[in-house]
Parts: C-alpha cells; sequence; structure tokens
C-alpha cells in the first residue's frame, strides 16, 4: 500500500465525523482569531498603559484580555469535547473491525503469526491511527489562518522588521524539514523492531516449558536482549532527536527574537517604533514562525500513523473464510469428498483427486502414516480449509453452496488440539448452548469424564488452555462438547491417543449406542474401534490406496496386516 493511499484511507476514516470536525475547526479558528487580538491589546498596556500613564485604559483592557482568555478556554472545552468523542469513536470502529475480521481469517493466516505479535501490531496500529484525530492535527488545519494573521499583525506594526521574520521562514522549514525526514526512517525501524520482538516473545512464552526441560534459558536471554536493545536503541534516538529538534526550534527562535530586539530597539531609539509593539511584533513572529513547527510536527506525527495504517490494513486484507453459500437448511444425509486436490502451500501438492464416501449415520475410521493427510481431510470437512479442486458433499449439495454457519453447525470436532477457554469445565463443554444439568451430567457420565468430576466440580476453572487439566482430561471434555452439541456429523481427530484402554472402549461403545445415528469420521489406529467401524479407509501421501472393512483389508492390504501384526503405530 502506497503513502498516497494510507492517507486516503486515514481521512475516510474521518469522513463519518464531518459535522463534528466542521464544529471543531470553527471553534479553532474562533480561538486562533481572539488570540490575535491579544498582542496588539498588549501593546496598547504597555504604551498607553504602562508608559502613558493611562490607568483606567489599562484596567479596562486587562479585563478585556482576561475575558479573551475565558472565551478561548470555554471554546476549547468544547473543541476538546469534540474532539475526544471522534478519538474515541474511532478507537472502537477499529478495534470492532480488526476484532470481527479477525474471527472471519482464513486457518492458515494464523500459520506464520502468533498471538502476542498480533496483539501488539494491533493494539500499537490502532493507538497510532487514532492520533489522526489528536489535537495538533485540528490545530495544524488553522496554523494557515495564524500565519495569515499574523503576517498582517506584522505589518500593521513595521512592515520592514516583517521582511526579517519572512526570510527567516524558509531557513526554519529545511532544517525542521531534516528533522521529519530522520524521524520518519528511524519510525518505521522502530515499528518493525517491535513487530519481531513481539513475534519473538510470543513464540518463547509459548514454549516456556521447553525453555525450561532443555535449559535454554540463556540463549533464550541473549535474544532477549538483542531484540530488546534495538528497541530500547531505536526509542533513544527517537527521544534524542525529538529533543534536539525541541533546542534547535528554541534557538533559532531565539535568534529571531534577538534580531527582532536589537533592530527593534534601534527603531525605538529613534522614536520611529514603541516599546509595546516591539512586543506586539515578536508575539506576532512567533504566530507566523510558530506553525512551521506544527506543520512538520504533522509530518512527524503522519511519519509514525502511515507506517501503522499500512500495516493495519495489510491485516484487514488477510483473507478471510470463504462464506458464499445462500443455503441457509441444509440435509442430513450421505458426505463425499469428490476428486479433492489440496496443498497448504502451493509449491507442496498434498491431497491428489481424493474420493471418499461417508454415508449417513456410519462410521469411518482413516488411517495412515504421519503426515499422510489424515488431519487434513478433517480440516477440509470442517472447513477450516478450502480445497483446491473437487466437491465436497453433503446429502448431495455442495457444501459450499451451504451458509458456513449452517454447515458448521452440523458438524462436531472432538481434537487431539482442544482448545479449552480459562472458565468453568460446564461453560467449556456448553459454550454458551443453554443446556440442563442433567444433559450436561449424562454428557459427562458418557464421556467418561464422571470419575474426574468426583474429585473437582463442574465449576472448576480449567486453567489457560486448560492448563489444570490432564490431555486425557481436556480430551473429555472435547467429548462431552460434542455430545452436548448434539450435531449429526462428528469429528473424531486421534481422539484415542490420549486416552487409556478403558476411555477407548468407553469411545467404541458410545460410537454405536449414542452416536448411533451420527456420520462419524475417526482418525485412530486402535483394534478395538477399526474391528467395529463401517470402513477403514487407508491414505498414503495424500492418496487413498485402500479402503472396506477392516478384517478384509487386514486379509488383503499387506501393509496394514504387516503394521497392526507388530503393532506399529500409523
Ligand atoms: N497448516 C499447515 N500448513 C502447512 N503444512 C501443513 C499444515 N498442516 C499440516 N501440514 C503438512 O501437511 C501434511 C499432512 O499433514 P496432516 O496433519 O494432515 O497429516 P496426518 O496424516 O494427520 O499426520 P499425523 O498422523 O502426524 O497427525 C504434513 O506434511 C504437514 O507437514
Amino acid at each position: 500500500m502506497s503513502n498516497r493511499e494510507a492517507v486516503r484511507k486515514l481521512l475516510h476514516l474521518l469522513k463519518k465525523y464531518n459535522k463534528t470536525i466542521a464544529v471543531i475547526i470553527g471553534c479553532l479558528l474562533i480561538s486562533t482569531g481572539l488570540s490575535l487580538c491579544i498582542p496588539l491589546i498588549n501593546r496598547q498596556i504597555m504604551d498607553a498603559g504602562f508608559i502613558g500613564g493611562n490607568k483606567s485604559l489599562l484596567i479596562q483592557l486587562s479585563i478585556m484580555l482576561m475575558a479573551i482568555y475565558g472565551v478561548i478556554s470555554v471554546i476549547d472545552i468544547i473543541k476538546e469535547r469534540k474532539r475526544i468523542h471522534i478519538s474515541a469513536k474511532l478507537q472502537y470502529s477499529l478495534s470492532e473491525q480488526s476484532f470481527s475480521h479477525l474471527m472471519k481469517m482464513e486457518a492458515g493466516c494464523f500459520n506464520r503469526t502468533n498471538y502476542a505479535e498480533l496483539l501488539n501490531n494491533i493494539y500499537a496500529d490502532i493507538n497510532k491511527m487514532v492520533m489522526i484525530a489528536d489535537e495538533s492535527v485540528f490545530f495544524v488545519v488553522t496554523q494557515a489562518f495564524n500565519m495569515l494573521g499574523g503576517i498582517v499583525g506584522l505589518f500593521i506594526i513595521d512592515d520592514r522588521m516583517t521582511i526579517l521574520v519572512l526570510i527567516f521562514i524558509p531557513v526554519k522549514f529545511i532544517v525542521m524539514k531534516n528533522f521529519a525526514k530522520k524521524q520518519k526512517s528511524i519510525v518505521e525501524e522502530f515499528i518493525i523492531s517491535n513487530q519481531i520482538y513481539a513475534n519473538w516473545f510470543g513464540d518463547t512464552v509459548g514454549g516456556i516449558n521447553e525453555v525450561k526441560l532443555f535449559n535454554i534459558y540463556n540463549e533464550k536471554y541473549d535474544e532477549f536482549s538483542v531484540r530488546q536493545r534495538r528497541i530500547i536503541e531505536k526509542q533513544r534516538q527517537l527521544n534524542m532527536l525529538s529533543r534536539w529538534n525541541i533546542i534547535t526550534d528554541s534557538i533559532m527562535v531565539h535568534l529571531l527574537s534577538t534580531v527582532i530586539y536589537v533592530v527593534g530597539a534601534n527603531l525605538v531609539f529613534d522614536l520611529q517604533l514603541t516599546v509595546g509593539s516591539v512586543f506586539a511584533f515578536i508575539t506576532y513572529s512567533s504566530y507566523v514562525t510558530g506553525p512551521i513547527t506544527a506543520i512538520l510536527n504533522i509530518g512527524y506525527l503522519l511519519s509514525g500513523i502511515i507506517p501503522s495504517t499500512k500495516r493495519f490494513y495489510e491485516f484487514m486484507d488477510l483473507k478471510e473464510e470463504s462464506d458464499h453459500g445462500s443455503l441457509a437448511e441444509a440435509a442430513y444425509g450421505d458426505l463425499e469428498l469428490e476428486n479433492i486436490t489440496f496443498s497448504y502451500e502451493t509449491e507442496k501438492p498434498l491431497l491428489k483427486d481424493v474420493n471418499m464416501k461417508f454415508p449417513k449415520g456410519s462410521k469411518t475410521a482413516l488411517i495412515g502414516r504421519n503426515g499422510s493427510g489424515k488431519s487434513t481431510i478433517i480440516n477440509l470437512l470442517t472447513r477450516l480449509y478450502d480445497p483446491a479442486d473437487g466437491k465436497i458433499l453433503l446429502n448431495g449439495t455442495d457444501i459450499f453452496k451451504i451458509s458456513l454457519q449452517e454447515y458448521r453447525s452440523m458438524v462436531s470436532i472432538v481434537s487431539q488440539q482442544i482448545y479449552l477457554f480459562n472458565d468453568t469445565i460446564k461453560n467449556n463443554i456448553c459454550l454458551y448452548k443453554t443446556v440442563s444439568d442433567e444433559e450436561v451430567e449424562i454428557a459427562c457420565r458418557d464421556s467418561g469424564l464422571d470419575d474426574f468430576l468426583k474429585e473437582v466440580s463442574l465449576d472448576y476453572m480449567v486453567g489457560q488452555n486448560g492448563s489444570m487439566l490432564s490431555g486425557g482430561q481436556k480430551q473429555k471434555i472435547a467429548l462431552a462438547r460434542a455430545l452436548i452439541h448434539d450435531r449429526p456429523i462428528i469429528l473424531f481427530d486421534e481422539v484415542t491417543s490420549n486416552t487409556d484402554v478403558y476411555s477407548e472402549h468407553q469411545i467404541n461403545g458410545l460410537l454405536h449406542t449414542r452416536l448411533k445415528d451420527k456420520t462419524v469420521v475417526i482418525i485412530t489406529h486402535r483394534q478395538e474401534i477399526l474391528s467395529k467401524v463401517d470402513q477403514v479407509i487407508i491414505l498414503k501421501h495424500g492418496t487413498v490406496t485402500d479402503s472396506g472393512r477392516y478384517e478384509e483389508l487386514l486379509n488383503n492390504n499387506d501393509e496394514l496386516s504387516i503394521m497392526l501384526k507388530n503393532n506399529l503405530s500409523f
């Protein structure tokens, strides 16, 4: 995305608030107009009041000044309320957009990024983008007005000295522009360093147990040190640059004031100018030179906002799950994979022309060596990924013609990689579905979780991703969850890998009792289950090599019989 496009997107964000922005700019123009009168009043206070000895005029003008300051303050409060309102609305709207996009993103988008990096990027980018409603952005709009008023004020006082100020403008502009350019490049490096750190941090915290068990703390510490130092160095450079910016600005302003004092003093001594005029002139000159910094500060500000805007919209452009199906109600029936071709990465084809049929209410076991594509079939059946070619049919209807929500409401998954929310066992089972306690209890009994529930209650908090539970207990919660949601198609992804013989027996029993009418696809190499299912499908390197009833395959498929006889795992 180009800078121009990023600016266009930012302006588009503000479009909704046109009216409020108009009020803010109106307020700023009124207060700028009022402040332009202040130097002239001050000049009168000095010349006619103090030097001329006119006490009553001095009091009147002082009261007038106070009133002007009062009005400016009231206007400022009105303006700030409006501005803060825009800022808060923007923050909510960007957060809301990013959250709903995140929920709809394709599963593949999460393969190369971790949650800490995502959180860091979204949080940092939104905070930066909201700065488009920063006070200084609106302030700059009125600065042209301020400059113009300042130049008029200067000319009113003395046109010769005004030339001095006008010569100063391009000098200051060039110096300040250099600062803005440098800051832009440091900000970009700072953002990249932060992103690298957040990615590394999320990855390291995710692998905290590996760090401990493999004693790699020192190596991780070194990595931390390199990454964190890079960020701190960039931050240091930014702080120093900003300090140099302020110092240079102030030296230049003082230089101009000194020149004005010297030239002004000569004019005062020659009785061509009053003392009050010199002070008013200095104030007006700050009205003219000040905006240069303010305008370039916008460059400063934008140099931070634009990279964040680009990254935010690149994130927003990540592909969402396709959901073009219009069918809001799908009929339960046979599930079929027809000539399915699929790959996670284009250069590495995985599934090649795969055909499978799971008749309504049937039980199918998928077997094959590691990496043969079993879980990938489940990923396609849950529509976490879309096939590159071929069709998946439910009761003869292409599942892509069914709305994603409707299709997903027909499928449950019991996976070895179940994610448990940091909530109670009951809430993890029900997942926002309202069910009676009795139903939950029955599901817990059928899933074999009731043993564990003798030790803890259903209100037991499971910890971050079920960290307070064993692998087997987590899988039983996954099974109870599937039973409670009672969907017609149930996919078991290696659920028996973490279960003991008793639980395996229980799952096998369930398949032929409570789940009797469901279409079940189960990835397992457990013989007790294989021997009872309606069909076993063997996958090898992404293709179906054989299928049939277990006993038939045992007799006809050499590879299977050798492996099972030797009790080798698939
Ligand atoms: N998200 C992914 N992105 C890229 N490649 C992937 C992804 N998930 C799996 N793969 C690759 O696809 C291939 C098939 O993986 P899959 O998980 O389907 O195998 P599997 O048969 O279930 O294996 P296992 O028995 O080890 O669980 C593997 O080579 C794997 O490296």
